[in-house]
């Protein structure tokens, strides 16, 4: 092959907590500093990595035309995940950690029709009315709870899609204990932890016991599951059997034939929106947000395209999509800039394969490096600077579309939750653009407080809390509004 092969030595690690730092060496799954994820020992073919250690093999591919060309084209081969141990709390009911097989076909087709691109847009007034809530409710906050009300914006949207109208207290301890749960898989599922277990596969054979505090909330876990999977779900069948249930995802799979299996499936779909959903969707808003304070230009030219094509009291909807084309690549841009998971979900392969000239072995883990997919100079000239144009034709025409981007991964394995994402992440920028200015803030002395991009580590990351000023730039959007929320 006309690749060049290097030695990949090892590199100084970056900093950041390394509760394995041997393992640093072995799987460098370092979030803050994405770029430098290598593996020492490894070694490079162009834009892959290969490194093998006891008997494992890790592929990281650095550019977005091998990743398409693999786990796109050669998609049968690339679908399975790899089984990791600290994952089996919850692979019951996660779709994102099935093994290629019946299970998952039988997930991805309840997906496909409760989520796919015409049933998704179907909620647009779902996501227009809690988009106006968020944008009364960042018009009265300091900066300082930005990231709670991006949060609170996707993850009740999610529940009002996926279940209707839960007895409102209901809905308030179903979003504490999904939180638990959340906060518990990150605990769990960490980085360092999987790689414990891909690199000594031996550990698999330790009862749990002996790995102390972190396996002790496997059983809450569990606990927390089976209640969140169960009950939403009964309260929307009771619904439905005394004709009190409104339009969302469970009523209408409710609504046609299905037996028991389906059932449990469809009940498996509805926590899983909520808990692959709300974190990459809450996190791409808090970007947004971050590029419109560092880009002034670019929210101005946003506004202006908003304000040329929806009239100056109506808030936008998603049937002015077309007319917004540069809103479109803003979005793109996002996902581009900062990739919500840097390093992907990983897949696994099911046979050995050959990449130009390089093998590919049967059983090997393989992670896109998004992150170095986003920095790709040859794709994206001037990588790090935010630049919605990139996205454009000459005639500013969407280049791609949205759900096509590479944030939300490839082949049999591509996110099915992309067009809930869109349409939740479009009906939100575009009713912050319409009624809201975000700038710097000022501190005491009046000067401005400088805002750097700066990101937590993590499987998803998100920007760190920054200063901004919110304010109103529409007073008849602004009142419209305020009546609309009164009015409920
Ligand atoms: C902007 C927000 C989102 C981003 C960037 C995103 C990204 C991703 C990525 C990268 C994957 C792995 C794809 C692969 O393995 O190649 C994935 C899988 C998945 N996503 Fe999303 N996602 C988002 C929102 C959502 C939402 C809202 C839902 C559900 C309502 C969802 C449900 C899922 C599921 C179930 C999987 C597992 C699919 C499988 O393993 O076959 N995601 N997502």
């Amino acid at each position: 092959s006309g690749l060049t092969r290097r030695r990949v030595y090892p590199l100084p690690l970056p900093p950041g907590p390394r509760s394995l730092p041997f393992l640093g060496n072995a799987l460098q799954l370092d979030t803050k500093r994405p770029w430098l994820t290598y593996t020492a020992w490894g070694k490079t073919y162009g834009k892959i990595i290969h490194s093998r250690l006891l008997g494992i093999d890790l592929i990281i591919i650095n550019s977005e035309t091998i990743a398409r060309e693999l786990l796109d084209k050669r998609s049968a081969n690339y679908s399975t995940r790899p089984v990791i141990r600290t994952n089996e709390f919850w692979t019951g009911f996660n779709t994102a950690l099935l093994p290629y097989g019946e299970t998952l076909r039988q997930h991805r087709k309840i997906f496909h029709q409760v989520l796919r691109a015409e049933v998704s847009v179907s909620y647009h007034e779902m996501y227009s009315r809690h988009a106006n809530e968020l944008v009364i409710n960042l018009l009265d906050a300091t900066s300082d709870l930005l990231q709670q009300h991006t949060h609170i914006y996707t993850a009740s949207l999610i529940v009002a899609v996926t279940y209707g109208h839960l007895a409102h207290g209901h809905e308030d301890s179903f979003l504490t204990r999904a939180h638990e749960l959340l906060e518990i898989a990150k605990y769990i599922v960490s980085p360092e932890r999987a790689a414990m277990f891909t690199a000594f596969p031996f550990l698999e054979k330790l009862p749990f016991w002996c790995f102390g505090g972190a396996f002790a909330l496997m059983g809450r876990s569990r606990e927390l599951c089976q209640q969140l999977l169960n009950e939403p779900f009964d309260e929307v069948k009771a619904q439905m059997a005394n004709g009190t249930a409104s339009h969302s995802l469970v009523a209408d799979f409710l609504s046609q034939a299905h037996d028991d299996a389906e059932e449990d499936t469809m009940k498996s779909v509805a926590l899983m929106g909520y808990v692959a959903g709300i974190e990459t969707t809450a996190s791409i808003l808090q970007t947004f947000l971050l590029a419109m304070v560092l880009y002034p230009d670019v929210q101005a030219q946003a506004r202006a395209e908003i304000d040329q094509a929806v009239r100056h009291d109506k808030m936008p909807c998603l049937d002015d999509r077309a007319l917004l084309p540069y809103l479109d690549a803003i979005l793109r841009e996002v996902l581009r800039w900062y990739p919500v998971g840097p390093l992907g979900v990983p897949h696994a392969t099911l046979n050995d394969d050959v990449y130009d000239g390089h093998l590919i072995p049967k059983g090997a883990i393989v992670m896109v490096n998004q992150w170095a997919l986003s920095r790709d100079e040859d794709v994206f000239p001037d990588a790090s600077r935010f630049d919605p144009s990139r996205h454009l034709t000459v005639d500013g025409k969407l280049k791609d579309p949205f759900v096509n981007h590479f944030a939300f991964g490839h082949g049999r394995r591509i996110c099915p939750g992309r067009w809930f994402a869109e349409n939740s992440l479009w009906t939100a920028a575009a009713a912050i653009l319409a009624v809201l200015r975000i700038d710097h803030a000022k501190d005491s002395n009046g000067d401005r407080i400088e805002v750097k991009p700066e990101f937590s580590t993590g499987m998803v990351i998100h920007p760190e809390p920054f200063h901004c000023s919110i304010e109103s730039r529409n007073t008849a959007r602004e009142g419209h509004l305020r009546a609309m929320m009164n009015s409920k």
